[in-house]
């Protein structure tokens, strides 16, 4: 498949026939997908479809049975890798955090009895270069360091608008600041590229839009690269640029989302029936 973008710059993120067996179950079926600094892009399909496989191979979660996970890491990369291209296929999770990919899950998985400040500084620790040793004996340059992580927490609590809840226990907040807090928590690992599984999940109408706000701002303040799973077609057609069509494990189409609205065979696998083009 080309790496080559429509800009001519290489893609941040790359499947090259991605595939992934459970048993005699092929979730994932030679998928290739290519996702470009800058952009949002929605991964939609059928409960069942393989879009949380396709996330899980991604971030190390699966090994993929086949095909190949490639990054282009960014020049400014956090972790000195800037330039390389490196394949993922089989790494840790931690490992692949620690390269740039940072992650949101379908259920929310926060330290419920922790606060919301706490919760995004464990997000950051992965960046912390003080060793167990300084922290133990708290040397100046540890103590700097903490100062340090805490600030950096604060602005993604702003990002998110949770900066006024940050002594509040995750546990209190309502359910879409704890969904805010979790891709807060993300945000605090530096990521590149920020995935996002089904944000909007369990959200009322006004936290959705609220979210869809959050969303927009990440790409157009912060630069972030977004790549979503969500089932909500209103936020999916507002906020992406291109969207993939997965059913049965196969990609069944790719476009804008005014391409994806008319696409026949999309519509086929929604409704389960023929439509007319
Ligand atoms: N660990 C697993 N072991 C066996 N089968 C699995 C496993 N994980 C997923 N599957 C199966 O793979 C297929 C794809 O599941 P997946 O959860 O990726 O779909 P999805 O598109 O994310 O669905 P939804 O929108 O309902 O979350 C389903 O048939 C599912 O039952």
């Amino acid at each position: 498949m080309s790496d080559q973008s429509i800009s001519g710059t290489k893609p941040l993120l790359e499947l090259d026939e991605l595939t992934m067996d459970f048993g005699g179950l092929r979730a994932v079926d030679q998928v290739n997908v290519s996702i470009y600094s800058g952009e949002i892009v929605a991964l939609i399909g059928p409960n069942g479809a393989g879009k949380t496989t396709f996330f899980n191979c991604v971030t190390g979660v699966y090994k993929p049975s086949g095909g190949h996970v490639y990054v282009n890491v960014p020049e400014d990369s956090k972790e000195g890798r800037g330039g390389q291209r490196l394949r993922l296929n089989g790494m840790k999770p931690n490992h692949i955090t620690n390269i740039g990919l940072a992650r949101t899950f379908q259920n929310i998985r926060l330290f419920q009895n922790m606060s919301v400040l706490e919760n995004v500084l464990i997000g950051h620790h992965l960046r912390l270069k003080q060793g167990i040793l300084a922290s133990i004996l708290q040397t100046p340059s540890f103590l700097k360091e903490e100062e340090q992580s805490v600030l950096e927490a604060l602005k993604y609590l702003k990002v998110m608008g949770l900066e006024t809840h940050m002594n509040d226990l995750a546990k209190n907040l309502s359910y879409g600041d704890q969904r805010r807090l979790e891709i807060a928590r993300a945000l605090a690992t530096e990521p590149f590229l920020l995935l996002l599984d089904e944000p909007a999940a369990g959200m009322n109408p006004r936290e959705t839009a609220a979210l869809n706000e959050d969303i927009k701002r990440l790409q157009t303040e912060e630069g972030m690269t977004i790549l979503l799973i969500e089932h909500d077609m209103n936020l999916v057609m507002s906020l992406s640029e291109r969207i993939y069509v997965m059913d049965y494990g196969q990609l069944i189409a790719t476009g804008t989302p005014e391409q994806i609205r008319q696409n026949p065979a999309v519509i086929k696998a929604y409704l389960g029936e023929e439509v007319d083009a």
